[in-house]
Parts: C-alpha cells; sequence; structure tokens
C-alpha cells in the first residue's frame, strides 16, 4: 500500500472520509479512480484518505508504474497522475502477499487432491467390513435384491422356471439364455467373442472337427490332468485329432500353414523359396539343410563384406535400446554358463505370479481322505486363472522384436557372442523363429486365455472328484455360493469353474459380483493401504535395492553379454524379456518359450527373488498393514465354519463358498492366516540366507492359485476339523497333521484374527485427513485475512 500526499484534498472529501461514510451530504457517492496507464488496472484501487491529506492506493500488480487517479465527491472533482513504482518498490510485501496466496492455495489444492479417494469409494458400499451393513454376506442378510448390483443375478427376478424375459441379467451378467449356440460363443470373453472364440489360433483350443453343439466341449474334453472325469457327453470327440499334443493347441488343424508349394515344417513356416529346414528358417541364401548346414555352427557364412566389425566389434555397439552402464568387460571373455534351455527337461518355471499353475499344484490324489471323517462343508479363495498382460506391458513386449533382431545381427553377423556360453544351436533356432503373436493385442489384455480356463475348469474338476459328498451335489442357491470381482477374468475364470463342476447344467448357477467389493478386493477401496503400501515408494525400496545388489548386476551383464551385447542395455529390457518369458511359457506349457534361453536357472532365480522382495513388502509380512487388510476373507472363512460347527454340524447353509479374486487378495490373505512366513525378514541383502523361504510368490500365488478349507465331521474325540490345501497342497501349519487340523486349533489360530477384523482404519486415517484438510483451509482463510489486512 502506498501514500501519496495530495496538496489540496477538500476539507469536505476529508471530513466525509473521517465520518466513515461514502456519501456526501448531498448524497453524493465518492468515487475513486484510478486508472492505470498499463494493463490490468483492476489490481488497483484507491482509498480515501483516513489522516491528514493522504491518499491510500493499493497496488497489486507489481508490473503497474503509474496510473491516472480521480476524485469525485460532489461537485468536487480532483485527478492527477501517481507513479506507484516508488511505492511498489517500498512495498515489496505486496508481491509477497501475492506469491503467499498463490502457494497456499497450491497447497491446498495439492492437498486436497491427494486425499480425495476415488470417486468409486464414495458410495455406499464403501463402509468397513461390517456384517450389520454388509451387502455381500447373504446368509446374515435378509435376501435383498434390490441392494445387489446391476451385474448381481440376486438382482434379477429369479427362480424357475426360467425366464426368458430377464434373459440377460438371470444367470450371468453376459451370458445370453441357455442356446448353446449362443452359450458357447459368448461365455469367455464378454465384449469380443467371435464364433471360434477370442482368440483365434494359436490359443483356440476349439476342435474344429467336432462339431457338435452338444456334445462338443470347446476347451477339449479330456482331461488334461487325470482326474478321471472325462466329460460324459464327449462321445463326438474328434476322431481326427489324435495327434494333437496335450498342450499343443496352436497347430493348425487345417493345416493353413502350409505354404503355397505345399511345404510346411513342423511350426509351419516357409521361407520364401519355400526351402526350410525343420524349424522354417531359411538363411539369407534360402538355403539350408536341418541344421542350417550353409552356415558354420554360429553363423559361418556370414556377409564376407561385413567390413564394419573390428577385431573388438567397435562401431556395433549401438542398439537403439541404448547403453546403460559401463560396456561389459572383456570381448572373447567366457562370460557365461553354457546352458541350452531347449535340451533341458526340467527348465526353471518358477515366476512368480506368473507361474503356471500346472508346476505347482499338488497331485496327490488321497491326502483329502480322513478315516472316519466326512467333509460338510468346502470353501475357496482362487486367483484367476493364466491370464494376457495389461495393455502397457503388451505394448512394451511387442517392442522386443526390434531386441531379437539385434540379437540375431549379434549372432549371424557382427558374432559378437561370448566365447563361453553362448546359446546352443537349438536355443538359437528356437528364438529365431519367435515372432509376436499378434493374436496378443490390447483388446485382449489382462483377459483371461485358453490355459486359463482350463486351469479353473480342471481345478474344479478335481475338488469336485475329490469332495464329491459335497460338489456332486445338483445346484442349488443355498448350497453353494460364488463371487467373482468385477473384472473379466475373475468372472471368465468363475464361469470356467462351474462349467467344470456342473457341466451342461451350469447355466443354472449364479454369482455374487460388486463394486469396490471389500471382502475379495479390500485393497481397492482401503485408502490407508493405497496411502502406505501402494502409492508408497519406500514399498519398493527392497525391491529397488537389490536390483542394484552386485549379484544382480552381474545377472544383467551375463544375460546381455550372452545376447551378444557389449553393453548392457536399459534395465527395462531385461524385465520385459522375463515378462515375456514367463508370460509365453505360462500360455503354451507344453512348449519351450524363446525368450526363456535368455537366462539360465540361476539367473532365473535372482529374478524370482527380485519378485518375492517386491510382493513380500506389497501384499506380505513386509508390511503389517498388509496382513490387516487380508482378514475379510478370513473372517468369512472361520464365520462360516463356526457356525456350521456351532449347529453341531447340521443344517449346513453354504455348503460350498468359492470366490474368484486377484494375485494381491490372495496374498494379503495368506499373511492374514500365517501362510508362507519366514523367520527373518526378505531383503535385498539376505538373498543367498533366503534361498529356503516360505515367502516363494511361485508357490504361493501362481495363476490360479487358490486356498481351500474343507469341515470335516468325525466320529472321533474331536468332532470337527479342517483341513486346508494351498493350491491343492496340505498346508503345513505346526500344531496341525500334514494340513488336518482340529477345530479347537483352528479357533486358537484364527478367531482372535477373525473377530477383530474389520477395515475401519482404511476410512479412520482418511478421516483423520479429513481433520488435517481442514485444519489446512482454516490456515489458508488465516492467510488471506492476514494479507488483506495488511
Ligand atoms: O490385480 C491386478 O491387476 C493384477 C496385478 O498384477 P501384477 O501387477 O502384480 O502383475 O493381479 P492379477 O489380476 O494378475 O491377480
Amino acid at each position: 500500500m502506498a501514500n501519496f500526499h495530495l496538496d489540496s484534498i477538500p476539507p469536505e472529501i476529508i471530513s466525509l472520509a473521517n465520518s466513515d461514510t461514502d456519501e456526501t451530504d448531498d448524497g453524493d457517492v465518492i468515487e475513486t479512480v484510478v486508472d492505470s496507464a498499463e494493463d490490468d488496472a483492476d489490481d488497483i484501487s484507491v482509498e480515501l484518505p483516513e489522516r491528514g491529506n493522504s491518499l491510500q492506493c493499493k497496488a497489486l500488480n507489481s508490473k503497474l508504474h503509474r496510473g491516472a487517479w480521480s476524485l469525485r465527491a460532489g461537485p468536487v472533482y480532483m485527478s492527477g497522475v501517481i507513479d506507484l513504482h516508488d511505492a511498489i518498490k517500498y512495498y515489496p510485501f505486496t508481491t509477497f502477499r501475492r506469491y503467499f496466496i498463490l502457494l497456499t492455495l497450491s497447497v491446498l489444492g495439492i492437498s486436497a487432491q491427494y486425499n480425495t479417494p476415488p470417486s468409486s469409494d464414495r458410495d455406499r458400499t464403501d463402509q468397513p467390513y461390517d456384517r450389520q451393513n454388509s451387502q455381500y454376506d447373504r446368509s446374515q442378510q435378509p435376501y435383498d435384491r434390490d441392494r445387489q448390483n446391476q451385474y448381481d443375478r440376486q438382482n434379477q427376478p429369479y427362480g424357475p422356471p426360467y425366464d426368458r424375459q430377464n434373459q440377460y441379467g438371470q444367470y450371468d451378467r453376459n451370458n445370453p439364455p441357455y442356446d448353446r449356440n449362443q452359450y458357447n460363443q459368448s461365455q469367455y470373453g464378454r465384449y469380443n467373442q467371435s464364433q471360434y472364440g477370442p482368440q483365434g489360433p494359436p490359443y483356440d483350443s476349439r476342435d474344429p472337427y467336432n462339431r457338435d453343439q452338444y456334445n462338443r466341449d470347446r476347451f477339449d474334453n479330456r482331461d488334461h490332468y487325470n482326474v478321471g472325469n472325462r466329460d460324459q457327453y464327449d462321445r463326438n470327440r474328434d476322431q481326427y485329432d489324435k495327434n494333437r499334443d496335450q498342450y499343443d493347441r496352436n497347430r493348425d488343424p487345417n493345416d493353413r500353414n502350409r505354404d503355397q508349394y505345399g511345404n510346411r515344417d513342423q511350426y509351419g513356416n516357409r521361407d520364401q523359396y519355400g526351402n526350410r529346414d525343420q524349424y522354417g528358417n531359411r538363411d539369407q541364401y534360402g538355403n539350408r539343410d536341418q541344421y542350417g548346414n550353409n552356415r558354420d555352427q554360429y553363423g559361418g557364412n556370414r556377409d564376407p563384406n561385413d567390413r564394419n566389425r573390428d577385431q573388438y566389434y567397435s562401431g556395433n555397439r549401438d542398439s537403439e535400446f541404448g547403453q546403460y552402464g559401463s560396456p561389459i568387460s572383456g570381448t572373447n571373455d567366457d562370460c557365461c554358463q553354457e546352458y541350452c534351455y531347449v535340451k533341458d527337461e526340467q527348465p526353471y518355471s518358477n515366476f512368480a505370479t506368473k507361474t503356471p499353475y500346472q508346476i505347482v499344484f499338488g497331485k496327490a490324489s488321497n491326502q483329502h481322505t480322513i478315516p472316519d471323517c466326512t467333509p460338510i462343508q468346502f470353501w475357496s479363495i482362487n486367483r484367476h486363472g493364466t491370464r494376457y498382460p495389461k495393455a502397457e506391458t503388451i505394448q512394451r513386449l511387442r517392442q522386443l522384436n526390434k531386441i531379437h533382431a539385434e540379437v540375431i545381427r549379434n549372432y549371424d553377423e557382427k558374432r559378437s557372442f561370448p566365447d563361453r556360453g553362448r546359446f546352443c544351436p537349438e536355443d538359437l533356432d528356437l528364438f529365431r523363429r519367435w515372432r509376436w503373436n499378434e493374436t496378443v493385442n490390447e483388446r485382449n489384455a489382462n483377459g483371461l486365455t485358453s490355459q486359463g480356463i482350463m486351469d479353473l475348469k480342471y481345478l474344479a474338476r478335481r475338488y469336485a472328484s475329490r469332495f464329491e459328498e459335497l460338489m456332486r451335489e445338483p445346484y442349488s442357491e443355498n448350497l453353494y455360493s460364488f463371487q467373482y470381482t468385477d473384472s473379466d477374468r475373475t468372472h471368465d475364470s468363475y464361469q470356467a469353474y462351474i462349467e467344470g463342476l456342473f457341466k451342461e447344467k451350469a447355466y443354472q448357477v449364479h454369482a455374487n459380483v460388486f463394486n469396490n467389493d471389500r471382502l475379495i478386493t479390500p485393497t481397492k477401496s482401503c485408502r490407508a493401504w493405497i496411502r502406505q503400501v501402494a502409492e508408497n515408494p519406500q514399498t519398493m525400496d527392497q525391491y529397488r535395492r537389490f536390483k542394484r545388489k552386485q549379484e544382480y548386476q552381474q545377472m544383467a551383464r551375463d544375460v546381455f553379454r550372452r545376447l551378444g551385447f557389449r553393453y548392457t542395455l536399459n534395465e527395462s529390457v531385461l524385465d520385459d524379456m522375463y515378462d515375456l518369458c514367463r508370460f509365453e511359457k505360462a500360455w503354451n506349457l507344453g512348449q519351450p518359450s524363446p525368450w526363456c534361453i535368455v537366462f539360465n536357472k540361476e539367473q532365473l532365480k535372482l529374478l524370482e527373488y527380485a519378485e518375492d522382495l517386491k510382493y513380500y513388502y506389497k501384499a506380505g509380512y513386509g508390511n503389517d498393514i498388509n496382513r490387516q487388510i487380508g482378514c475379510p476373507p478370513l473372517k468369512d472363512l472361520y464365520e462360516k465354519f463356526e457356525r456350521t460347527v456351532n449347529a453341531g454340524g447340521s443344517n449346513v447353509q453354504n455348503k460350498v463358498t468359492v470366490f474368484f479374486t486377484h494375485s494381491i487378495t490372495i496374498q494379503t490373505f495368506l499373511t492374514a492366516m500365517g501362510i508362507g512366513k519366514d523367520y527373518q525378514p526378505l531383503t535385498a541383502d539376505n538373498y543367498f540366507q533366503q534361498q529356503r523361504r516360505q515367502w516363494r510368490t511361485s508357490t504361493l500365488d501362481p495363476f490360479a492359485s487358490n486356498l481351500a478349507a474343507v469341515l470335516y465331521q468325525c466320529r472321533s474325540n474331536e468332532r470337527f476339523r479342517v483341513m486346508f490345501f494351498l493350491n491343492e497342497v496340505p498346508v503345513n501349519y505346526p500344531d496341525c497333521s500334514v494340513g488336518l487340523c482340529n477345530w479347537s486349533t483352528v479357533q486358537a489360530k484364527l478367531r482372535s484374527a477373525a473377530e477383530n477384523c474389520n477395515l475401519e482404519f482404511c476410512d479412520r486415517s482418511a478421516s483423520g485427513n479429513l481433520q488435517h484438510n481442514y485444519v489446512i483451509y482454516l490456515i489458508g482463510l488465516i492467510a488471506i485475512f492476514i494479507n488483506y489486512r495488511l
């Protein structure tokens, strides 16, 4: 604020100013005007003199220097020019205030944004897990259809006879009425099914010869897992399909891969000359025998004019993926272990959360049989089956075709491979044949693969054959309870599961699905967890530290060196190659994955440990909040069994409960259950000590991972017993015997966790934030108030 002395302000104005009124005796309004000679004149105001002959001028904009002023009071009129420059210069506070307000408002804005829950949180389902107001607990609530959301079949009029009017809502959200043609076309993949399924070859497992619509199992009725439950409707199984191997779904039974000359290799690849080797690879001359005999073992037919390389391959170092880290020392070094992936009969396939279920699950057939005991209740929680990567991962993985080309060049042209540990010819051939599979694209991102469908379908059949008393009962809403999260992959997993259980009667089954389901996706809407874990950079500290450790860095160098690079490339390339190796392996279990040739076993173990570290802090014992947020399924399990036990084993309501969810829920639940716990925490520093760790996501949480609990009624002192199976392997709980626990042991173990389970903390800290917000707002208001007083 600047004061300007005016020589002769009329007494009339002065007395008026001192009288706290804006009007002259005549009732004329006093006007004061400052017209800036520059822009933004609105930022200037003039106040009447309060003391003496001073005109007070507020100038808020430091860019203003000069302004014209005028005063009018009735007949009196005065005007002049003021120089604001000096005023502003001497009142730097003016500028400061401005920035102060801006700063305060920014802080408020950022703070408000940070503390605003996702919009999906703001509905009535966002209550702590509380049976009194839980919408999903059917056993506690009167059967209130109005409370269900639009995807919930309970929200639909239901019951026999089958109501065709209500065709799309009745038994599942995307299933048309039970018309086998339609049913088979649309059930797996809710949006984009063609008649032959979502993926087409090579993921199309259906048998095109076996077209009988009623007797055809489009996922191949043969039982891959020897359950002995071959579909009774499997009578029309393809008589032409004898050659199909168990996992070779990629083969085109119509031999469409044959080239124009009718020459086809085992993989349907041909070169432009129609010449090919066993793998369909051709050299630059198009000639080769089975092993490319025109070339020497490592590219003897290389371009004789390849003069660009010098002895140390200088000039060949470029890769569009950048060169990170230091050059890999030595060129003709013996950096790498000799390893031939294709020849390895038991390649390492523990790929953390992308591990194929088939290499993990328990195949023993009789552990569920307990002498003198009968299973009376079954409860399980399942992760969806094998899926496609998320869209952004697909985009990244697709870029690997450039690395692929570079590696081939490194081997064929540059010959920049190491002396020892280069790819064996079989691996190189496998790698050479790799092409990005265009059927894997953003449209099916995150979706279930045909392998994923089989994962769940056969899982259901195996459980049904083990617990026939329970799971061979015809479907009824009272006996069975199904619930899946609001996602395609869990929906499709559920669909495959019920098909495995009920076969052609699957259309009768219905399931619950909810937005912000705090029973099976509690992390999604728990602000405290999101803030403390998901969005907290510290969660990844150990993971990042491990990646900087000498052993990890050495592994990265060796991998790139073996690929023929003399610099380590961008670290994300390593992650992508690992992802593609494990995804492709999970999609096509029976075939070697070309990108897995890149790693030897030791390297895969390091990568697995890095993943375990990540999830240990994100969903496991590394953060106590993970245990807390994992309790809702535990509570559900405990209470269901407790009700049955209290009722003496009679009138069991939900004989079979099955949930379909995601990896984080499985892991937080296992953490709440005390499964997979190590004495020593996993850290970046104890990789070698943790070789035999319990927290191994490959075995805890592969695709289709599941924990099942079975309540038995026995003719012994302990009338009730519970058996826990993790991925069909009995859980080795202390105090239990090979997975079989007395009910009293289960009570001692789980009761307190179940009774103390509530997710109020998710919102409590959020409401703490709300108070925090109010304080910030208050400070803001005070700041603005002070600003105007200055
Ligand atoms: O919930 C999800 O989006 C993913 C997270 O996968 P990652 O980021 O851990 O691979 O879990 P999933 O559905 O595979 O069980």
